[in-house]
C-alpha cells in the first residue's frame, strides 16, 4: 500500500495537469484578445470594433481560491473511474472531464454518498489544498474491490486524518474575518450540501443556531438552483434582515460564479409612496430613490400592525368607505331617482343595496365597483323598457351610463380611493377605525394605532408595517401587487410578521422558497410558537419541509456554552447547535458599577483592538440601542459600535458586549435581542456589565439572574430571580402572587395561547362588555349572568390532567384577585382529547369548557362564556 507522502505526490500530480488543463485556454484567449486588440487598434476609428465573445473567458476566476477539492473513484459498467471534483468543470485537450464542477448533480450525488449507502462510489478522497499545491489528503470513503466486487466500506478512517481534514474546517473557521462572508465551497459538509442541492418542490425551511451556516446554506442553494437551471437568475429573489448583512454577504455569489441576482433588505421591500421601489433603484442605480420608511411605530402599535387581524380591518376600512358603508349613511336621502329623456331613472335603497351586496366577492374594489356599475345600468335599463313597453334601442345603456346622476350615484358610493388615503383615514379617524376594527382589535389595540393626521398626505410619516398595509390595500383596491418571483429566499425569517409573511407570499405565488431562521433568535414583535405557523403564511398550500442544522461553526463552545441556557428558553422546541470550535479564553466576564458600563465598554474594546493589531482582526462593541450614538463617539477607530438588530446576522472576530440586560429589555427584541448579541463572535466575547445578565434558565425578562462570577464569590442561597420579583422581600402572600403571574407570564408567552386569549376578549367587546385581564387572570367579564372568569391553556393542553390543573388555577387567581366568580371556564385551542373531560369538569368542580374549533366556539355553555345569556342564568 503506498504511503502517504506517494499519494500525495500523485494527488499533486493530477492536480498539476488539473490546473494545467484549467489555464491552457485562458492562456490561449489571453493570446486570441492580443491578436484582436492589435487588429482593433489598427483598425481605430472604423465602426466595427470585434468583441470578444463570453466563452473565451481571460480572468482566472479562482483569484487564488483551489481549483481541485475531492478526488471520487466510481464505478462505472465495471471499471473504475477517477474524478475529480473542484470549482470549475475542466476538460483536457481530447474533451475529456478532467475536473467536475461540484455544483453538477453528479458530483453533488456523490458528494452526499455516505458510508453506508456508498452507490457506485468506491472511493472519496478529500484534498487539503493550498492554491494548487496539495498539502493532505483524507479518505472519507473507502470500498476496497475484491475480485472485482466492490467489498463493505472499509473501517473509519484513523484519528491522524480526522485531525487533518478537522484542521482545514478548523483554519478555515479560524481566519480572520474582514466583514465579508465567504464560500464554504471547500468544507461545506454533507447536511449542509443534501440542504443546498434539495429539489423538492415547495417550502425548504431550515432552522439552526446561530452559526450553523444557514446562510452559507441559502446562498449556495441560489448557485446551485442556477448552475443546473432550475431558475434564471432574474427569477431569484434574496431578502435578508437589513443593509448590512447585504453588504456582508455580497461577495459570496460572485465567488461562486453566480451574478445578476437581486438581493433586497426587507425595510426596501416594500414601496413607499413618491419612491421608487428596490427593485427601481436596482435598475436606475440610484439609491436615493429608496429609502424605506419614514416614521416608526410604537411597540403597541407595531404589534398590531403585525397581526394578521389587521388585513382584516384593511378590507372593512374599505368597506365602511364604499357601497353599503356610505348606503348605510344615505338611508336618510333614500333611494335614487333622476329626470332622463323626459320621463324618470328610479331605484330604490333597498335595491342600491342589494345590487351593492351582489358583488362583494369580486376579486378587487374597483372590480366591485365595475359591477356595480353595469348591473345599476341593467335594473335602470330593465326599468326604462318596462315604462315604454319594452322599447329599446341599442344605446340606451350607454346613455344611462353616461347620465350625469348615474355617474355621480357610482362615484359617490364607490369613490375613487387610493391606498394611502384608505390607510391615513383608517389611523387617524377614531370612528372609522372603531367601525373597521370592532369585533377585530380591542379597545387598546385600536388606541395603539390611532394617531395624529398629517397636514398633507405626501406629509404621513409612514413607518415599515404601514407600507406592508398600503401594499394590501393596493391589493385590495385594484389588485395591483408586487412583482413575482419564481424563487424566494428569506433569511433570518424568523423576525417576519404574519403581515410581512402574507405579503411575501404574495411575491412567490409558487411558495417555492427557501426560508432560514432561527426562533431563539427572534427579535421582531411577533413570536412564533412553532415553523409551521410562518411556514403555512409564506406558502399557503405548498408542500413543506423542515431541516435543522445543529453544528454551530462560528461561535466558539465557551461563548456557546455560556448563552444555552437563554437559547433553550427562548426557544425549548428547537436543537441548540453543537460548537466544534473550543477557544481558550473565549468568554470573559467584567463586572463594574452600574455608572460606568460606557467607559469600562470603551476600555475593553480599545484594549480587544490592540492586542487584535496586526492580526487584521475585526472588532465590534455592540451595545443596547439608547447608548449607541454616545459610544460609537468615544470608540477607538477600527471598533464597529452597533445594536443588536445592527448585528443581526453578522460576524466579527471579537466582540464587547456592554449592559447586556439593558439589551434583553429592549422591546419587542426582548432577549431575543440579547441571544443574537451574544453569538457574533468567532474568536471571543467581552460582556462588560453593570447589571446582573439574564442569560439564566427560568429568566423571564424582568428579573435576572446573577452572573457567573458572582455564582462564583457569591455562597448565598436567596437568588433573586428565582421565585420571588425582583430582589423584593416577598412574604407569604406576596410571594404566592409573584408566582402566580411569573407562571402567567410564562403561558403568555405561547402564541397559541394569546391568539386564544385575544380572540376571546375581542368576541367579548363585540358582545358589547368590557372583558379585562390581569397579570393573574387570563379574562374576567361582568356579563348578563354575572362575573365569568377565564383560564387559558395554550398549545398542546387539551388533555383532563391540564384542564384539571386549569381549575386549581382558577382558583388560585380567584384568590389572588379576591374575586368571587359566578361562572368559571378553561379556554382550550381545540376539544378536550377526553370526550368525557368537559362533563366531569362541569359536574366535579362548576367549571365549563370552552374551546375553538374551524373558527368557532365550542363548548357545553358557549351563549353564557359569550355574554350572550340570559340574567337569570347564574348557577
Ligand atoms: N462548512 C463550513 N465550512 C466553513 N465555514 C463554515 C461552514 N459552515 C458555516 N461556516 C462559517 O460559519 C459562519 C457562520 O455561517 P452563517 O453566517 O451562514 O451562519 P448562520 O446560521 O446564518 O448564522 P446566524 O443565525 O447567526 O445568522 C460563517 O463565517 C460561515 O462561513
Amino acid at each position: 500500500m503506498p504511503d502517504r507522502a506517494a499519494i500525495i505526490a500523485a494527488e499533486q500530480r493530477a492536480v498539476d495537469h488539473a490546473y494545467e488543463c484549467y489555464e491552457r485556454p485562458l492562456r490561449e484567449n489571453r493570446a486570441q484578445r492580443a491578436r484582436r486588440d492589435e487588429r482593433t487598434d489598427a483598425h481605430a476609428g472604423t465602426a466595427f470594433i470585434p468583441t470578444l465573445p463570453p466563452e473565451l473567458r481571460t480572468e482566472d476566476a479562482l483569484a487564488g481560491a483551489s481549483l481541485v477539492m475531492h478526488r471520487i473513484d466510481a464505478l462505472d459498467e465495471g471499471r473504475v473511474r477517477t474524478c475529480y471534483i473542484g470549482r470549475a468543470s475542466v476538460f483536457d485537450d481530447e474533451h475529456d472531464l478532467v475536473v467536475a464542477n461540484w455544483q453538477t448533480r453528479q458530483a453533488t450525488r456523490w458528494l452526499l454518498a455516505r458510508p453506508e449507502d456508498p452507490g457506485e462510489v468506491m472511493l472519496r478522497r478529500d484534498l487539503t489544498c493550498k492554491g494548487p499545491k496539495v498539502r493532505g489528503y483524507r479518505d472519507v470513503l473507502v470500498r476496497p474491490l475484491r475480485n472485482g466486487v466492490p467489498a463493505a466500506t472499509a473501517p473509519p478512517p484513523t484519528r491522524d486524518t480526522v485531525r487533518e481534514l478537522r484542521d482545514l474546517l478548523l483554519d478555515e473557521l479560524g481566519r480572520a474575518r474582514d466583514g465579508r462572508m465567504r464560500d464554504i465551497v471547500e468544507t461545506i459538509q454533507r447536511e449542509q450540501l443534501a440542504l443546498v442541492a434539495d429539489e423538492r418542490a415547495g417550502l425548504l425551511v431550515v432552522q439552526g443556531g446561530p452559526g450553523t451556516g444557514k446562510t452559507a446554506v441559502g446562498l449556495h442553494r441560489v448557485s446551485w438552483l442556477l448552475f443546473n437551471k432550475l431558475f434564471k437568475p432574474g427569477e431569484v429573489l434574496v431578502v435578508g434582515p437589513h443593509r448590512g448583512f447585504l453588504e456582508h454577504v455580497r461577495g459570496v455569489l460572485p465567488q461562486l460564479g453566480t451574478h445578476d441576482v437581486r438581493m433586497v433588505a426587507l425595510d426596501l421591500l416594500w414601496e413607499r409612496p413618491g419612491a421608487g421601489t428596490a427593485a427601481d433603484a436596482a435598475r436606475t442605480g440610484r439609491r436615493t430613490a429608496v429609502d424605506g420608511a419614514k416614521g416608526t411605530d410604537a411597540p403597541a402599535a407595531r404589534a398590531v400592525k403585525a397581526d394578521l387581524r389587521m388585513a382584516a380591518v384593511l378590507r372593512n376600512a374599505l368597506d365602511a368607505q364604499s357601497g353599503r358603508g356610505v348606503l348605510a349613511r344615505r338611508a336618510a336621502h333614500g333611494g335614487f331617482v333622476a329626470a332622463f329623456e323626459g320621463t324618470h331613472l328610479s331605484a330604490s335603497l333597498d335595491e342600491l343595496k342589494a345590487l351593492a351586496d351582489a358583488h362583494r366577492d369580486a376579486p378587487t374594489y374597483e372590480a366591485r365597483r365595475a359591477r356595480f356599475a353595469d348591473a345599476l345600468v341593467e335594473l335602470l335599463v330593465e326599468r326604462y323598457g318596462l315604462q315604454h313597453q319594452g322599447r329599446q334601442d341599442r344605446t340606451l345603456p350607454e346613455r344611462i351610463a353616461r347620465h350625469a346622476h348615474v355617474t355621480r350615484l357610482v362615484g359617490r358610493l364607490w369613490p375613487k380611493l387610493t391606498a394611502e388615503r384608505v390607510l391615513r383615514d383608517l389611523l387617524t379617524d377614531p370612528v372609522l377605525l372603531h367601525k373597521a376594527a370592532q369585533g377585530i382589535l380591542d379597545g387598546a389595540e385600536q388606541a395603539a394605532i390611532l394617531r395624529g393626521r398629517a397636514a398633507r398626505l405626501e406629509q404621513e410619516p409612514w413607518t415599515l408595517a404601514d407600507l406592508v398595509c398600503l401594499e394590501e390595500l393596493r391589493v385590495l383596491i385594484s389588485g395591483e401587487g408586487p412583482r413575482r418571483y419564481p424563487h424566494l429566499v428569506v433569511d433570518e425569517a424568523q423576525d417576519l410578521t404574519p403581515m410581512q409573511a402574507r405579503s411575501l407570499a404574495r411575491r412567490c405565488p409558487t411558495g417555492s422558497m427557501t426560508v432560514l431562521g432561527d426562533l431563539a433568535q427572534a427579535t421582531g414583535p411577533h413570536r412564533y410558537a412553532g415553523w409551521d405557523e410562518l411556514a403555512a403564511l409564506l406558502g399557503p398550500g405548498a408542500e413543506r419541509h423542515l431541516a435543522e442544522l445543529d453544528v454551530g461553526y462560528r461561535v466558539p463552545q465557551q461563548v456557546m456554552e455560556f448563552a444555552e441556557p437563554l437559547a433553550r428558553r427562548l426557544a425549548p422546541g428547537t436543537a441548540f447547535p453543537r460548537s466544534v470550535r473550543p477557544v481558550d479564553g473565549a468568554l470573559s466576564l467584567v463586572p463594574v458599577d452600574g455608572a460606568e458600563v460606557d467607559a469600562a465598554a470603551l476600555d475593553a474594546a480599545r484594549a480587544v483592538r490592540a492586542a487584535a493589531d496586526g492580526a487584521d482582526r475585526s472588532v465590534a462593541l455592540i451595545v443596547p440601542d439608547r447608548r449607541r450614538s454616545a459610544l460609537r463617539t468615544g470608540a477607538p477607530a477600527g471598533v464597529h459600535v452597533l445594536t443588536a438588530a445592527q448585528a443581526k446576522g453578522l460576524e466579527f472576530d471579537h466582540v464587547v458586549l456592554a449592559e447586556p440586560a439593558e439589551i434583553a429589555a429592549q422591546e419587542p427584541a426582548g432577549a431575543g435581542g440579547l441571544y443574537v448579541a451574544l453569538t457574533r463572535c468567532t474568536q471571543s466575547l467581552t460582556v462588560v456589565h453593570g447589571a446582573p445578565i439574564p442569560v439564566g434558565p427560568d429568566e423571564d425578562g424582568e428579573r435576572t439572574e446573577r452572573s457567573q462570577e458572582e455564582d462564583m464569590t457569591d455562597t448565598s442561597t436567596d437568588r433573586p430571580g428565582t421565585g420571588g420579583a425582583a430582589g423584593a422581600p416577598a412574604e407569604g402572600f406576596d410571594r404566592f402572587v409573584a408566582a402566580l403571574e411569573g407562571s402567567v407570564r410564562d403561558e403568555r408567552r405561547c402564541n397559541i395561547h394569546e391568539h386564544l386569549r385575544h380572540r376571546l376578549l375581542s368576541d367579548l367587546f363585540s358582545a358589547g362588555l368590557a372583558p379585562t385581564s390581569t397579570p393573574v387572570v387570563d379574562a374576567v367579564c361582568d356579563g348578563p349572568a354575572g362575573t365569568v372568569l377565564y383560564e387559558v391553556l395554550g398549545e398542546d393542553r387539551r388533555a383532563y390532567l391540564d384542564l384539571r390543573e386549569a381549575v386549581l388555577r382558577l382558583m388560585e387567581a380567584a384568590h389572588a384577585e379576591g374575586e368571587t366568580a359566578d361562572h368559571r371556564f378553561v379556554v382550550l385551542p381545540g376539544e378536550p382529547v377526553e370526550d368525557w373531560a368537559a362533563e366531569t369538569l362541569d359536574e366535579a368542580f362548576g367549571v365549563n369548557v370552552l374551546w375553538l374549533e374551524d373558527g368557532h366556539w365550542r363548548g357545553n355553555r358557549v351563549p353564557l362564556a359569550l355574554g350572550r345569556a340570559a340574567p337569570g342564568d347564574r348557577r
